[in-house]
This record gives C-alpha cells, sequence and structure tokens, in this order.
C-alpha cells in the first residue's frame, strides 16, 4: 500500500457488529502485544477504500464497555494497517437539540471512566499527547456529511461524557453532567480516543443518539429496551453512512497532523526507554524508533 492511501478503521458500536457492504470481506485474527481485542478484523473495501472493520464489543456483543481492551483493538486496527479511525457509538442524549435518532460528530469529551487502562506508554517511555482537540475535524466533516448523503439528520458537535457503566446514570448524575455542558453520555468513547491520538490515529467519533438519558424529571428513566429498538431503527442509516463515508473520501489521503502527534510528545530520554515497552510499542510508536536507529 502507498503511503497516500486511506485504510479506515471502523470501529462498531452497539448494533453495528458487521459491514455487509465490504468487499473481498475477510475476518481476520490479529495478534496484540496489549493482549486480545474484542474480536476478529473484517478486512475488505468499499469501492477503492480499504477498510478495517472492528466490532467494539465483539460479534454477539460480548465485551461489557468496562472491560474492553481499547489498548489492543487500536493497536489491532493499526497493526491491520488502518490510518484513520471512524468509531461509532450508541448514546443518549443530554440535550434537548439532540433527540433519538439524531447524528452528531463529537467534538470534545469529559472522561468519568475509572481504573481503565488509559494510555500505551508507562515507566521507560514516557509521552504525553495533547488532547485539546480530541477529534480530527477532518474525519469528523467526512462523517457528518456522509450521514446528510445518507438522508439522515447529522448535527457537528457534542460533548460526550465518557461515564463507567455498566449501569445508567441516576437522575441525579444525570443532571450533573447536563450542568457540566455535556451533550451526550456514552460508556466507551474514552480511553478509546485518547489511545487513537498516542498511536498517531486521526478519530472521528459518530454518535447515534438512542434515549434521552435520564434527567427529564416527567419521562420514565432510560431502559436498554429502548436503546435497542432505537439502535435497530439506526442500523441501517449506520450501515450507508459507512458506504457513503468511504465513497466520499478523496482519492489520496494528504497527511494530518495528528500523524506525528508523538512528535515533541516523549520526554523520557531514549538512553532510558524501557525495551520491553518499546518492543511493545512497535506498531504504536514504531515509527519513532526506526528514526531513532537511522540516527
Ligand atoms: C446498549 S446500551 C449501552 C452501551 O451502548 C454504548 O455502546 P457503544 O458506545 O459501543 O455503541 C454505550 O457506550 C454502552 O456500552
Ligand atoms: N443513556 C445512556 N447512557 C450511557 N450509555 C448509553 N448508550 C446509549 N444510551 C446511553
Amino acid at each position: 500500500m502507498s503511503g497516500d492511501e486511506w485504510v479506515i478503521g471502523i470501529i462498531g458500536g452497539s448494533g453495528l457488529y458487521a459491514i455487509d457492504a465490504l468487499e473481498d470481506a475477510q475476518w481476520i485474527a490479529v495478534k496484540s502485544p496489549w493482549g486480545e481485542p474484542s474480536d476478529e478484523i473484517l478486512c475488505g473495501r468499499i469501492g477503492r477504500v480499504q477498510v478495517r472493520f472492528l466490532p467494539r464489543h465483539g460479534r454477539g456483543h460480548r465485551v461489557l464497555p468496562g472491560k474492553l481492551n481499547a489498548r489492543a483493538n487500536i493497536d489491532a486496527l493499526k497493526r491491520a494497517g488502518a490510518t484513520d479511525i471512524l468509531a461509532i457509538s450508541a448514546v443518549g442524549s443530554l440535550s434537548e437539540a439532540l433527540p433519538p435518532g439524531r447524528f452528531v460528530a463529537v467534538d470534545q469529551f469529559i472522561d468519568q471512566t475509572k481504573g481503565r487502562a488509559s494510555s500505551f506508554f508507562d515507566t521507560g517511555f514516557v509521552a504525553h499527547v495533547s488532547m485539546g482537540d480530541p477529534v480530527c475535524q477532518r474525519l469528523s466533516r467526512f462523517a457528518v456529511e456522509a450521514v446528510r448523503a445518507a438522508g439522515g439528520e447529522a448535527s457537528e458537535s457534542a460533548t460526550y461524557l465518557a461515564m463507567e457503566g455498566p449501569q445508567f446514570s441516576s437522575r441525579a448524575e444525570s443532571k450533573l453532567y447536563r450542568s457540566w455542558g455535556a451533550e451526550v453520555i456514552g460508556m466507551t468513547g474514552m480511553p478509546e480516543a485518547k489511545l487513537a491520538r498516542e498511536a498517531e490515529l486521526p478519530y472521528a467519533l459518530l454518535a447515534m443518539v438512542t434515549d434521552w438519558d435520564s434527567w427529564r424529571d416527567s419521562a420514565a428513566a432510560v431502559d436498554v429496551s429502548e436503546i435497542i429498538a432505537q439502535m435497530q431503527a439506526n442500523a441501517s442509516l449506520a450501515r450507508k453512512t459507512v458506504e457513503a463515508f468511504c465513497n466520499a473520501l478523496p482519492a489520496t489521503r494528504s497527511p494530518s497532523p495528528i500523524d506525528t502527534a508523538l512528535d515533541d510528545s516523549v520526554i523520557t530520554n531514549p538512553d532510558m526507554f524501557d525495551p520491553e515497552l518499546v518492543a511493545r510499542l512497535d506498531c504504536v510508536a514504531g515509527r519513532l524508533f526506526a528514526r531513532a536507529d537511522e540516527n
């Protein structure tokens, strides 16, 4: 594959466990030094664009949000050749402006997850990437246009509150998150977005609103049957969106500043690198080590 080709990694959220439109499709097991990814990766293409699809919770929705191995998932997608990631997620709405059925490109996060492995880095390789602008605006724009081309309604920005789960929020929590400015809520966007940035993969999160969460006093609290019904209603639009997204990408991929997010982020003196950790980072940060070897 040449250096200017798109290879789109798609992380399919609740309700999206495969993509029928993929041509020459094959499920491939990808080994990662970070442990077991959620499933094999469905490799194929849509038109001229190579696609690597990973169902976030595995086929059959086996994995709890807090037990997802997001490091293995991101590493495996990069190992499978992904240059960019379009993640798709079911979310609850914390905003009157985002009713169930609406799709929205997330552009900010508030991370309230607890105890999840949220970095590839550790003692012996310390790096601090910027998360001020946590998503790739170029991919987000393509995603919004793709929803509209597929016949859906899409909003261009939302702040996503990542909660630990798996229980849904209490009414008090839901109201508190609204007061913080959060507009949608889910259980998986973090640390996924942080890890994609550490792996220098441009990442966009297209959220499908499935419910109103529990902040509306007059309405019943959220339950999973309501979410599944809305997910089923959204699923066909999500599939058409993925197709439209791939078909609308420019023929060649110009570089993104996120491709080099680790430049100027690593603070450890190379003499102090932990060789074992460096070996595990072969795919995530291999670009840096190849360069160090040349010098
Ligand atoms: C099925 S309801 C809760 C579940 O749905 C979302 O998953 P995903 O982000 O993978 O679409 C949410 O984060 C929870 O994991
Ligand atoms: N209300 C909600 N809270 C957390 N995650 C969700 N995923 C879909 N709806 C959700």
